[in-house]
């Protein structure tokens, strides 16, 4: 079986991108490709890193009426993503849409609650749920829709999966024991977040700023 372990190679350098793919590429499953690297390069940068041969998550997040959303998928389709996101908050429209116009095989997944907030920002902007809740309510309405899955934190995986038992769950904001988390609030190990259910984990930082992160990856990949 591949790796669980995706990494997010968050750089608007094509090169820095392919490079430490290329490190890593045998300690990792797949790559995940999001707005920082998709700016800057596009769908042919996206093209050339397919070419190294992993699997591609495509991570540009989409968030808006139905048939801008379903355009922009159908834009993109040729690129063939393993995996690509769209935010659960768009609706159901909107989610049952972007299942449509994605490719039959890639994984759309919704991205329930942010692993960068916490229950202080879900208040602030008028979600009186804490960040669990509103996982679950999320994960909720992505199923109805039809979509193949979520994004979570690990701290909520274990609870989605018990309603969801078939669905493909995406967590980032794993850390390492002992990691700086940076601006990810709701983190935990790569272990905790794999025993608690996690389908795969996208690691970035940890491994994309470590001075070797072909060590770094290793290192996470033997502690799962
Ligand atoms: O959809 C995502 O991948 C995502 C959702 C989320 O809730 N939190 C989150 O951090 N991510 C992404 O996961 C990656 C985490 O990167 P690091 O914090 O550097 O490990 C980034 O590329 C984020 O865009």
């Amino acid at each position: 079986m591949s790796s669980p372990l995706f990494v997010a190679l968050d750089t608007p350098e094509l090169e820095r991108a392919a490079a430490i793919a290329k490190r890593v590429r045998h300690h990792v499953g797949g790559l995940k490709l999001g707005l920082e690297f998709f700016m800057a390069n596009g769908r042919s940068g996206v093209k050339e890193m397919a070419e190294i041969g992993l699997p591609i998550f495509l991570d540009l997040k989409f968030h808006d009426i139905p048939n801008t959303v379903a355009k922009a998928i159908q834009a993109l389709r040729p690129l063939e993503p393993a995996i690509l996101t769209v935010h659960a908050s768009g609706g159901r429209a909107m989610l049952e849409d972007a299942k449509a116009a994605a490719p039959t095989g890639t994984k759309v997944v919704a991205v329930t609650t942010l692993t960068s907030l916490d229950g202080e920002d879900l208040r602030a902007i008028g979600v009186e749920r804490d960040p669990h809740e509103q996982v679950l309510r999320l994960a909720e309405l992505a199923y109805d829709a039809g979509v193949d899955g979520i994004v979570c934190s690990g701290a909520e995986v274990a609870a989605a999966k018990k309603a969801w038992p078939h669905g493909f769950f995406v967590v980032p904001g794993v850390r390492p024991a002992d990691g700086p988390v940076g601006d990810q609030k709701r983190v935990v190990t790569p272990r905790a977040a794999l025993d608690a259910g996690a389908s795969i984990l996208v690691v970035g930082r940890p491994i994309t700023q470590a001075e070797d992160p072909d060590m770094a990856a290793r290192a996470i990949e033997a502690t799962l």
